[in-house]
């Protein structure tokens, strides 16, 4: 069904899987990331061109590191061993792999490379690399030659050219190693004769196949937010399936200003399939009466969605699958591979053992928000909704401290929208990824107009992130806070004072509950 070459990364527990199979995917190689675990005979059927081992933390001497037998290196496909994937590769044929403790490089690292190597062909003979072992191959398998040398390390690289196994020391992958994407290359193109087939394009051509295969003429139902994924994935599922898609939009009255109307004028026509806005606005201010603790609330709001997704699938009646917009590190925080858990996504969390599904289709499962941005525009996605900042499903139910009440969720609301109407102004709607106004419950005094206030006060927040895992507070310029601040505070009823929040996460989180 699929008919692009795939480079197989063989993930044995590093940090930068996830990195390697992008690189790759940069190269126009198509690739996936799978346990080192994967049966040699999954291996064989899944025929890739080339198979990538990744780095790892244990030392490959010890008994319970993990491992891959001889018979990988025996089924006649190129290796490129990087890291703990190299010394793995020179134990496993032969070779030594010692420990350093003294000599323990990490960081940026000068490294002398043989430019008769295929890897190296047209860099220079020295480069920085970026390096994290202690371990290293004191002797190379029978074969292998070393390629690369540091002040410190011995084998930076090796290779057997005849058989097409490759190793580094160091990761071609990151940033730091500043011609790493140009080695990858030369393993790709030079080694694996890898053609450049994947595409995005192609890879929405094959999606589409693949979802009209499945669906058949079943009905399908995705929940739509508005938001970058499940705007993404609804413009592919209707490509595919068309009227047999309905995209179900609920209006929790908890969005932002205008927001409802917005998520409605931009889908309502846009794909040729059926749209539906649920106005649920009373029955979420209804759940909401009276809780106070953000759980409680998170919780309430939760249900309350599968409430109105029941509803709206048993109007449709018999929908068979239901789209999700789950994306690649929703996948891998969760803990899939052999990567620490992070925090699992619960992504439309319980939905379909509530409603009686009989699959789900995950089409951006191995994307990441980048790849889901460019497959947005090339769908034909506006710059305004491929661009947009994550938005929680909870909405202002969470940045309304305490009780939410329809007034407060409307204080708020105008409030947000002026701070995001002058951050575009200023020009910094991309470079902040995510900002936004919080309504606390604390009320102080101020004098306005010579007269006594006593009003709520308004935090802002603004941060900088590229994985929402870990941000820093936004440096927003002085004259930007004093606009907002003039503005909110004059423009918005029952707010007299504004706070910016000037705490990374960790240790607060990026929402305030
Ligand atoms: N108001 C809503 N109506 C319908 N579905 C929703 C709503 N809010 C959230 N969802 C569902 O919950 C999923 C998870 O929300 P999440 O915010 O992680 O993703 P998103 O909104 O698609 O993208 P983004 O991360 O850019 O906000 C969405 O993909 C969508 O399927
Ligand atoms: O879809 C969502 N449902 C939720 O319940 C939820 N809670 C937080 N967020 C978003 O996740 C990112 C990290 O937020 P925190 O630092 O507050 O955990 C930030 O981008 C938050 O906006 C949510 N998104
Ligand atoms: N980053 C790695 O893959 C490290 C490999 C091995 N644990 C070492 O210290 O050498
Ligand atoms: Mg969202």
């Amino acid at each position: 069904m699929e008919h692009h070459q795939l480079v197989l990364v063989l993930d044995f527990g590093g940090q930068y899987n996830q990195l390697i199979a992008r690189r790759v995917r940069e190269h126009h190689v198509y690739c996936e990331v799978k346990s080192y675990k994967t049966p040699l005979e999954e291996i064989k059927a899944m025929n890739p061109v080339g198979i990538i081992f990744t780095g790892g933390p244990n030392s490959v001497y010890e008994e319970t590191s993990p491992r891959c037998g001889r018979e990988i290196f025996e089924l006649g496909i190129p290796v490129l061993g990087i890291c703990y994937g190299c010394q793995l590769m020179a134990h496993v044929l032969g070779g030594t792999v010692s420990n350093a403790a003294e000599k323990s490089e990490y960081g940026k690292t000068r490294v002398k490379l043989d430019k008769s190597s295929k890897l190296f062909s047209d860099l220079e003979s020295e480069e920085i690399c970026w390096m994290s072992h202690t371990d290293f191959i004191s002797q190379v398998p029978e074969g292998f030659r070393v390629t690369a040398t540091t002040d410190t390390c011995p084998t930076a690289a090796m290779e057997c050219a005849e058989k097409n196994f490759y190793g580094v020391q160091f990761h071609p992958e990151v940033n730091h190693t500043p011609h790493g994407t140009d080695m990858l290359g030369h393993f790709l193109y030079d080694v694996c004769g890898c053609t450049g087939d994947w595409t995005m394009t192609r890879y929405i051509e094959q999606q589409v196949e693949a979802i009209r295969e499945k669906v058949g003429d079943g009905k399908v139902l995705c929940a739509l937010s508005g938001g970058v994924d499940s705007s993404v994935v609804a413009a592919l599922v209707s490509k595919a399936v068309g009227r047999q898609l309905t995209c179900v939009f609920v209006d929790t009255g908890l969005m932002r200003k205008n927001e409802g109307d917005e998520v409605e004028q931009a889908f309502a026509t846009r794909f040729d399939s059926n749209f539906v806005r649920a106005n649920a606005q009373d029955r979420f201010f209804n759940k909401l009466k009276g809780l106070s603790d953000p759980e409680d609330k998170r919780k309430a709001i939760g249900e309350e969605f599968i409430r109105v997704f029941e509803d709206e699938a048993r109007k449709i009646g018999a929908v068979d699958f239901l789209v999700q917009g789950t994306i690649y590190p929703d996948v891998i925080e969760s803990g899939l591979g052999d990567s620490a858990v992070i925090k699992s996504h619960h992504n439309v969390g319980g939905l379909p053992s509530v409603v009686d599904f009989k699959e789900l289709i995950e089409p951006l499962r191995l994307l990441f928000k980048d790849e889901v941005r460019a497959m947005g525009l090339e769908l034909g996605l506006p710059d305004y909704l491929v661009w947009r900042q994550p938005f929680p499903g909870p909405g202002l139910g969470i940045r309304v401290l305490g009780e939410v009440t329809p007034d407060k969720v409307a204080i708020l609301q105008e409030a947000d929208w002026i701070f995001r109407e002058e951050i575009a102004k200023a020009g910094l709607d991309r470079s902040i990824n995510q900002y936004f106004a919080v309504l606390t419950g604390m009320r102080s005094v101020g004098v306005m107009g010579d007269g006594r206030t006593y009003d709520y006060t308004l935090a802002l927040r603004g941060v900088t992130t590229s994985d929402f895992m870990t941000a820093d507070w936004a440096r927003i310029p002085y004259e930007v806070l004093d606009r907002v601040s003039v503005r909110i505070v004059n423009e918005v009823k029952h707010i007299n004072r504004i706070v910016y929040d000037i705490t990374s996460k960790p240790p607060a989180t990026i929402e305030w509950e």
